[in-house]
C-alpha cells in the first residue's frame, strides 16, 4: 500500500527562501520502520502524530514531536561541541570527525542534512568537498559503513543494462561518474574515488537545488594500478590492474548506453578521470549524450572568469586579456582545458590570427615544438623554438627560468604538485610585468596546492591577486590590511552547467553553453570587489550564482536551438522568457529541504 501526499503549495511557498519551488507530490511506498530507515523520507522525531498514526510509526519513536528547527539546533549544537572537544587535535583527525558526524546525518535524514549543508555551506563545503573529501577517499575502505550510489565493475560486463534498474528511484536527473583514476591531486584511488561523485552531488543539491532523490553517484571500477591499494586487505574494489584500450572503453560505452536507456534526459558529469580517458571520453560522447567533463570544461570556465577578473584588477579593459602573459604549470586535463578556453577567448577578442602569450609547462618543463614526444592535446600550446629563444628560453626550461624570463601577468598551477610555487618562484613574480600579478594555485586538496596563501603574499608581495582550488583563510597583512583569498574551484560552475542543461532539455552541452556559464560568473563581481582582489563571489551565495549561471546556460542552449524543454516547459516557452524570467524559472525549479507531508491531510 502506498500513500500520495498533496503538496501544500501555498504554505510551502511562504516557508522557503527560494519560495517558488514546489516539490512534486511525495509518494511513500513504505510503512513503519522501513520509513525510519529511509533517509529520503525519514523525519526522525519530527514525524507529526497524524503521520505516526497513519504510517505505522506509533511506538517506534519517543512520544514528543520535535520541530524541524529544534532538530536543526540540536544537530548544530552537537557539531559545535565536537569542534570544541577536538580543539588542538591534528587537522586530519578533526576533519574526519566532522565528516563522520555529517555523514551519519546524511545516512539518516537527508532533509535535515541538506538544510544544514545549505545554511552553512561556507563551513561545510570544506568537509563534504575539497579538501576533506580527499582524505575520505584515501581512507574510504576503512570508513565504509553504508553504500551510497552505484558501483559498476569490469566483472559486470554484459549486465549493466539490467543492473541500472536496481537503482530505486524512478527518475534520475544528475549523475556524477568517476573511474577513480585521478582523484584530486591524489592519483589513482580505485573504487575509493566514489567519495568524489558523492561530494560533487552534494554540491549539486546545495548549490543547484537538484532533488537528492534524483541524483546518482557512480563508480566505474575497472581495477587500480595503485599497488598499495591492491595489497590492502580492506580494499573494497577489484583487485586487478586497470583495464586499458578497447576493453576499458567497452565498459564505459556499456554504462552510458544503460543510463541513456533508463533515463534518456539524465546529465552525466565525468569527474576525475586520468587525462587520456578524460579527453577520449569527452570526444566520444559529447555529441551523443548530454554530458560534460568537469575537470576539463568546468575548471576552464572558472579559471577564465578569474583570469578576466585579473585583467580588471589591473585597471585594464577586458580586451587586454589578449595581451596577458600567462604561465600554466600542469599540462593535464585541467591545465589544457583552461588553455583551450583561454585561447578561444583571445581569438574572440583579438581575431583568429591572434597569438596568445601563453606558456605551458609539465613535469619536464616548458613545452615547445622541439620536444621529441608531445601529447597531441598539448601540441597546440607548444611554443615555437624561435619565439622563446628571443626570451632566452629553451625546450624544457624549468619553472623559475620561465618566470624570470617571461615576467608573467599570471602564474597558474594545475600540476597536482604541492609547493611547486616555492619561495624562489614566488619572489620572481615580484618582477612581473603586471602591477597586480596573479597567482592561481588551483591544485587540490590543500596539501597539493602549488603554494599556500600566506606564502604567496609573503614572497610575491602584498599587491598580488591570489586564488586557490581548496580554501585558505584570508591573510592578515598587518596594519588592518587583508590579502583576499579566492577559491578558484569548478564548484562555481558545474552546478549551474548541470542545472541549465537539465532545465533546457538540451540534447548536448555545447561550447557556447559553457562559455555563457563562464561569462556569467565573470560578470558577477563589481568593480569595487575587483579593487579588493575579489575575483569570485562568496560561497555563501552559491545558490544565487548557480541560478544566474543556470539561466545563462539555458539561454545559450535556446539561442543555439539545442533546447528541447523540460517537464511542462517546452522550447517555445523558454525562448519567450526574458533573462530575469529565466533566472526566476531556474529558482522556481530548485529543490529546498523542508519536511513534505507524507499523508493526505484529512
Ligand atoms: N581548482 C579546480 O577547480 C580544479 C583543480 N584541479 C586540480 O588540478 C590538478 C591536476 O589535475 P589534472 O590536470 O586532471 O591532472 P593530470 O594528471 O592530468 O595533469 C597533471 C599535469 O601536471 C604536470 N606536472 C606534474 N609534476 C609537475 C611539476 N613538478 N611541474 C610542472 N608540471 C608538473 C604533469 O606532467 C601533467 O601534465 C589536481 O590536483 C586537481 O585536483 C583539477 C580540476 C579542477
Ligand atoms: C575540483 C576538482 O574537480 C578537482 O580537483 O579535480
Ligand atoms: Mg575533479
Amino acid at each position: 500500500m502506498w500513500r500520495l501526499a498533496r503538496s501544500a503549495a501555498s504554505n510551502l511557498r511562504r516557508a522557503r527562501p527560494f519560495s517558488s519551488c514546489i516539490p512534486g507530490p511525495c509518494i511513500v511506498h513504505k510503512r513503519g520502520a522501513d520509513i525510519l530507515h529511509d533517509p529520503w523520507f525519514n523525519k526522525d522525531t519530527g514525524f507529526p502524530l497524524t503521520e505516526r498514526d497513519r504510517l505505522g510509526l506509533r511506538g517506534l519513536l519517543p512520544p514528543r514531536v520535535i520541530s524541524f528547527e529544534q532538530q536543526y539546533a540540536r544537530f548544530m549544537e552537537s557539531y559545535h561541541s565536537l569542534e570544541k572537544n577536538t580543539q588542538g587535535q591534528p587537522d586530519g583527525f578533526v576533519s574526519l570527525a566532522k565528516w563522520r558526524i555529517l555523514n551519519r546525518l546524511h545516512d539518516r535524514n537527508e532533509t535535515l542534512y541538506y538544510r544544514v549543508l545549505i545554511d552553512n555551506i561556507e563551513d561545510f563545503a570544506p568537509i563534504i568537498y575539497t579538501p576533506t573529501v580527499g582524505l575520505v577517499c584515501q581512507n574510504y575502505s576503512g570508513l565504509f559503513r553504508r553504500p551510497r550510489g552505484m558501483y559498476f565493475s569490469a566483472k559486470d560486463k554484459g549486465e549493466m543494462m539490467s543492473m541500472i534498474y536496481n537503482w530505486p528511484a524512478n527518475q534520475v536527473d544528475m549523475i556524477v561518474l568517476t573511474d577513480g583514476s585521478r582523484i584530486l591531486g591524489l592519483g589513482d584511488l580505485g573504487v575509493q574515488g566514489i567519495g568524489i561523485p558523492i561530494g560533487k552531488l552534494d554540491m549539486y543539491v546545495a548549490a543547484a537545488g537538484i532533488n537528492p532523490q534524483r541524483i546518482l553517484p557512480v563508480m566505474l571500477d575497472v581495477g587500480t594500478n595503485n599497488q598499495k591499494l591492491l595489497e590492502d586487505r580492506l580494499y573494497l574494489g577489484l583487485r586487478q590492474p586497470r583495464l586499458e584500450g578497447e576493453e576499458y572503453l567497452s565498459i564505459v560505452d556499456e554504462f552510458m548506453e544503460a543510463v541513456h536507456t533508463r533515463w534518456p534526459k539524465a546529465i552525466v558529469q565525468f569527474e576525475d578521470f586520468q587525462m587520456k580517458w578524460a579527453f577520449e571520453t569527452l570526444q566520444r560522447y559529447r555529441k551523443r549524450f548530454c554530458m560534460f567533463n568537469d575537470d576539463i570544461q568546468g575548471t576552464a570556465g572558472v579559471a577564465l572568469a578569474g583570469l578576466l577578473g585579473t585583467v580588471r584588477t589591473q585597471g585594464r579593459p577586458l580586451a587586454d586579456f589578449a595581451n596577458q602573459k600567462i604561465v600554466v604549470v600542469g599540462a593535464g586535463s585541467a591545465g589544457l582545458g583552461v588553455l583551450n578556453m583561454a585561447v578561444q577567448a583571445v581569438k574572440r577578442m583579438a581575431g583568429a590570427d591572434a597569438n596568445p602569450q601563453f606558456f605551458l609547462l609539465d613535469k619536464d618543463g616548458l613545452i615547445t615544438k622541439a620536444r621529441k614526444v608531445i601529447d597531441p592535446a598539448a601540441a597546440p600550446f607548444a611554443k615555437a623554438p624561435a619565439e622563446i629563444e628571443e626570451l632566452g628560453l629553451m625546450e624544457g626550461a624549468n619553472l623559475i627560468e620561465v618566470v624570470k624570463k617571461v615576467k608573467p601577468h599570471v602564474l597558474l598551477g594545475l600540476s597536482g604538485v604541492g609547493g611547486v610555487f616555492n619561495e624562489e618562484v614566488l619572489k620572481a613574480m615580484r618582477e612581473s610585468d603586471s602591477a597586480k600579478p596573479a597567482i592561481f594555485a588551483m591544485s587540490n586538496p590543500t596539501m597539493n596546492a602549488e603554494c599556500a596563501a600566506v606564502d604567496a603574499f609573503k614572497h610575491a608581495g602584498e599587491n598580488i591577486v591570489f586564488a586557490s582550488g581548496s580554501p585558505f583563510k584570508n591573510v592578515d597583512l598587518g596594519n588592518g590590511k587583508v590579502g583576499h583569498v579566492n577559491q578558484a574551484n569548478n564548484m562555481y560552475l558545474f552546478p549551474g552547467i548541470g542545472l541549465g542543461a537539465l532545465l533546457s532539455g538540451a540534447r548536448l552541452i555545447s561550447d557556447g553553453m559553457l562559455q555563457a556559464a563562464s561569462e556569467c560568473l565573470a560578470s558577477y563581481i563589481t568593480d569595487d570587489e575587483i579593487q579588493r582582489g575579489v575575483l569570485y563571489p562568496p560561497i555563501g551565495s552559491i545558490r544565487d550564482i548557480t541560478a544566474e549561471v543556470g539561466a545563462a546556460v539555458i539561454q545559450a542552449a535556446v539561442a543555439e536551438e539545442l533546447a528541447e524543454g523540460h517537464g511542462d516547459i517546452g522550447p517555445r516557452e523558454l525562448r519567450q522568457m526574458s533573462k530575469e524570467e529565466t533566472v526566476e524559472h531556474v529558482k522556481h525549479n530548485m529543490w529546498f529541504p523542508i519536511y513534505s507531508p507524507l499523508v493526505h491531510e484529512k
